[in-house]
């Protein structure tokens, strides 16, 4: 289902104006603070009433200032998941999820209570009440109590900023079912680029109350033009992968579109396609393919194009099949090896330098950023 939103809202001192439409899947809300996410997902939710408003989900409006359309928050069928779950403490876990049920006011679905339970892997946890459950079960559950309402979209406000590392990646894979084995479309806010790198399907980037760009998650993340925004030291390439071999030295090798690249070894078996994150800041480039030397991805490409701004720094994108990847070079690096669109280059990766936790299944917080290349 395709969700379709144009708002537009002034508030003393900002303005709102922003307008997308989306595919089905995870569509990340980014954007640094103060930007508009959670006034646009107020509107989105009805909790604001902005000054003009358009919002579909599929075929169904839920509200049209044209046409004097707005629905209260609780007819719009929207299933929310906060930072933190927000379970009720003297239910227990199955009694949390019957409540989401309960709320939408249909009749309760036990086969799709037991594919949500599963889906989730909950079912150990039902008899429990939220006092004892971890702060990553508890995130789970509230998930399953929206997925319970039958809503036609799930709105998920940083529902991982509360957890700790090792939580999150515990929900992580959850997450990426939830993306792959439902078909309701998920608004996600989120500060984390490593987050929205794994998990977003599209991508909608706010700068100041303005939509500064909408498209699929890889376009918009290896976009020099965008990399002040998404922050510097943060930005980098999506690349998707399939896992060819996993070697004996502890590497797995994988297919990527521009050649193949080697991580110290991941849990996914041969044939399987993984997403991988490339920071800019990892990437090398050399004019002629580098021989003896430690790093063992060397991708060949072709710059597509290079943004630098006040700083000594520039992004150059290249074209290494058909994915895009970003390396953040000096200026000075730039003008010595005669960098310009059309040049032939090998990007240089190191392998260590792809975290574990940069690794996402098929279909990762912005730390403090500098705004100058
Ligand atoms: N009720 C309000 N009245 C006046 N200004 C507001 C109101 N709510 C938000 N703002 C302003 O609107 C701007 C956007 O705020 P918003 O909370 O939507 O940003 P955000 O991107 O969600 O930020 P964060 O990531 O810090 O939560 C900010 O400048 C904020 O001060």
């Amino acid at each position: 289902m395709n969700l379709s939103v144009s708002i537009q809202h002034r508030f003393a001192g900002f303005t709102l104006d922003a307008s997308f439409e989306t595919p089905n899947g995870v569509t990340a809300l980014f954007g640094s603070s103060g930007s508009g996410k959670t006034t646009l997902v107020n509107a989105i939710a009805g909790l604001l009433r902005p000054d003009q408003a358009r919002v579909q989900i599929g075929d169904r409006l839920l509200c049209d200032s044209d046409q004097g359309l707005c629905l209260p928050p609780h007819k719009r069928r929207i299933g929310y998941v906060f930072q933190e779950g927000r379970l009720f403490p003297h239910l227990t876990v199955r009694q949390n999820l019957r409540y989401g049920s309960w709320v939408s006011g249909r009749q309760r679905d036990q086969a799709g209570e037991t594919r949500v339970v599963d889906m989730l892997g909950i079912g150990d946890l039902l008899d429990r009440r939220p006092g004892a459950l971890s702060g990553g079960e508890k995130q789970r559950v509230a998930i399953g109590r929206a997925l319970l309402s039958q809503p036609l979209l799930l709105l998920m406000d940083e529902p991982l900023a509360a957890l700790d590392e090792a939580r999150k990646a515990e929900i992580l894979p959850y997450l990426e079912r939830l993306r792959d084995e439902t078909d309701i479309p998920i608004l996600y806010v989120s500060h984390s680029v490593a987050e929205v790198a794994r998990l977003a399907t599209t991508v909608v980037l706010l700068g100041k109350g303005k939509m500064l760009k909408c498209g699929p998650t890889a376009q918009v993340m290896s976009d020099p033009a965008l990399a002040p925004a998404i922050g510097l030291r943060e930005a980098g390439s999506v690349l998707t992968a399939t896992v060819t071999a996993h070697h004996a030295d502890g590497l797995t090798e994988l297919a990527a579109a521009g050649g193949q690249v080697f991580l110290p070894r991941i849990g996914v078996p041969a044939g399987g396609t993984v997403r991988l994150r490339i920071h800019a800041n990892d990437v090398m480039l050399s004019l002629g393919r580098p021989g003896r030397i430690s790093a063992l991805n060397v991708l060949p490409g072709k710059v597509t194009s290079i943004r630098s701004g006040g700083g000594p720094g520039a992004m150059v994108q290249l074209k290494a099949g058909h994915d895009q990847i970003l390396a953040r070079v000096t200026k000075r690096s730039a003008t010595l090896l005669g960098l310009e669109p059309g040049s032939e280059v090998f990007a240089i990766i190191k392998s260590v330098s792809v975290a574990q936790a940069d690794i996402g299944a098929r279909n990762q917080s912005m730390a403090k950023s500098d705004t100058t290349t």
